[in-house]
């Protein structure tokens, strides 16, 4: 890895337990080839900052600003949902955006309201649904859902959430031959009176996060599609925080088959949890 020059500002945040280190990078600090490994290196907790993903603030040419985000292992994912609200309160703060903006992800532009530590963004179109497909799972057979909010996830409802193996089953998941190359997030969901409790198996960072945006629209948006909800959902993430996912939904599409999504919206908090300067030490 180059090593970039130190110290290096940056901020960590957190949306519903779902944390992120956020540098502004409109003055390049960091090479191209080298922030995968830096991501890596200051997402290790323990050893250095520790967090879900790494956040780089970059000038746009079509919008307020663009992201680069990576996983905590340094991969690169097209979306995050929690990580976009706390992007757009970073912007916002930094001066870099209004209150309403627009910002480029890999996935496409994405609109963001700042309102105090509220944040709603909208996210990408749905794509890629399936609904009730059955994998073999440790030998047995596991009916899922799938759909891509931005980012892929699969969509397991489950009777005991609690007792529910996230890690163990949500391995098994994400590497199963029906979800490569990309490998998917796994969310496993179940129903709480008009609520759903949502933990989520993260790819990238290879363990169950506290909360996941894309994961709680997918989870949201399926569920109503079974008819087991309508817009808004309230999700309640690993962590007992609270998610609202709001959307338009059309059983057919116009012409076609198929159900089609549109307007999905996640909101809810999205936190400054300190401020600091990266040493060199952080990486090592
Ligand atoms: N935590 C995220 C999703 C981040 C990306 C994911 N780990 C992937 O690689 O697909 C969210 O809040 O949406």
């Amino acid at each position: 890895m180059n090593i970039p020059e130190f110290p290096i500002p940056f901020v960590k945040m957190s949306g519903t337990g779902n944390d992120f280190i956020l540098i502004d990078h409109r003055q390049p600090l960091i090479e191209p080839e080298s922030m995968s490994a830096f991501a890596a290196a200051v997402c290790r907790r323990k050893f250095s900052v520790g967090a879900d993903g790494l956040i780089l603030i970059e000038n746009s040419e079509q919008a307020d600003f663009r992201w680069r985000f990576f996983n905590a292992d340094g991969s690169v994912a097209e979306m995050c949902g929690n990580g976009a609200r706390c992007a757009a309160r970073f912007a916002f703060m930094q001066g870099i955006a209004p209150a309403k903006m627009r910002f480029e992800t890999l996935a496409g532009i994405i609109e963001a309201e700042v309102s105090g530590d509220e944040v709603a963004v909208k996210m990408t179109e749905p794509r890629d649904l399936r609904l009730h497909q059955t994998i073999s799972v440790n030998n047995a057979p596991l009916i899922m859902h799938s759909l891509n909010t931005g980012v892929p996830h699969a969509v397991v409802f489950v009777d005991n959430i609690e007792e529910t193996d996230v890690c163990g089953l949500g391995r098994a998941i994400r590497y199963h031959e029906a979800f490569q190359p990309a490998g998917t997030n796994v969310n496993f969901v179940q129903k709480r009176g008009e609520a759903f409790k949502v933990r989520t198996y993260e790819r990238g960072v290879e363990d169950e996060t506290l909360a996941c945006g894309t994961g709680s629209a997918a989870s949201a948006i399926i569920a109503a599609l079974l008819g087991q909800a309508a817009s808004p959902v309230e999700i309640i993430t690993s962590g007992n925080d609270r998610l609202m996912i709001l959307f338009d939904l059309s059983k057919v599409k116009a012409g076609g088959t198929g159900p089609i999504v549109y307007n999905v919206f996640l909101k809810g908090p999205a936190r400054i949890i300190y401020e600091g300067e990266l040493r060199n030490e952080a990486l090592l």
